[in-house]
């Protein structure tokens, strides 16, 4: 399997317009990919808290229309990272979009983990319920957003559901790099699955982004890291590495759920 992941910079100065344009058209440079990945909210920007407002669109908005037909004309899955989404009750979600190779919506995940703690997007949208997997020919997708990635119990979640393939778009701050690279190593470990995840380049807010976007082998493994700037990612992995690892190494079966909590 091919998977292409696309790290744009998200820099103000670039209208909403023009970056959906350049990203359909970057997306159409994948074509032999399998699967090609993009950031969270960048139409907007991540921490561009006063866009998610003035640029949220409904799930079958401008952002949909222009990615379904990208992932139809490349002839691969998308996930089409995510954007402000505007529910039909008014609420905000950041919400990703994954696409099959015919420009179906094949799923849409609203991030259940809001960063921000008092202000930004933990105030500003909603938070998603819903774990949600996509089934891709030889692989399982478990779908997750930037800040989820400090949450493992999400991605037990995932696995429980079959995900094989986890896939994290974000907007990273260069500020905690370090974590980023350690947390999406640790996801693949712990949970024997590739990590793909996009992030993106560039300054907006005020925040530099991190870029290194990363891909994890099952076992832990960089299979690939990008450097700060613009960049596509491309690794060719093989599925069949998940059933491998978790046959040889086999730490998933020994789980214990249900602990008693300390007895005081
Ligand atoms: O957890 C972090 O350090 C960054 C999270 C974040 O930027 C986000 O979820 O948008």
């Amino acid at each position: 399997m091919r998977a292409s992941l696309i790290q744009i910079a998200v820099d103000e100065g670039e209208s909403v317009e023009t970056r959906r344009r350049r990203v359909a058209s970057l997306v159409r440079e994948q074509a032999g990919a399998d699967l090609v990945v993009l950031p969270e909210l960048w139409t907007t920007g991540a921490f561009a808290y006063e866009e998610f407002g003035r640029e949220a669109e409904p799930l079958d908005g401008p952002t949909h229309e222009a990615m379904a037909k990208a992932a139809s004309d490349t002839g691969a899955w998308l996930h089409a990272g995510s954007i402000p989404e505007r529910a039909p009750d008014g609420t905000l979600y950041n919400t990703s979009l994954v696409f099959s190779p015919s420009g179906e919506l094949a799923a849409a995940y609203r991030k259940i983990h809001r960063f921000g703690f008092d202000k930004g997007e933990a105030v500003l949208m909603g938070a998603g319920r819903d774990a949600v997997t996509v089934r891709l020919p030889g692989t399982t997708l478990g779908l997750a957003t930037c800040y989820d990635l400090r949450f493992p119990e999400l991605f037990r979640a995932l696995v429980d559901a079959g995900a094989e393939t986890l896939v994290v778009p974000a907007g990273w701050p260069e500020r905690r790099r370090s974590h980023w690279t350690l947390l999406a190593q640790a996801r693949a470990v712990e949970n024997q699955a590739f990590v793909l995840a996009c992030g993106t380049a560039g300054t907006h807010a005020g925040v530099p982004q991190a870029g290194h976007s990363i891909v994890v082998d099952p076992w832990g493994e960089v299979l690939a890291e990008a450097g700060p700037g613009e960049r596509v990612l491309t690794v060719d992995l093989d599925p069949g590495r998940v059933a491998v690892t978790r046959d040889q190494f086999p730490a998933l079966k020994d789980r214990v759920l249900g602990l008693e909590p300390p007895r005081r």
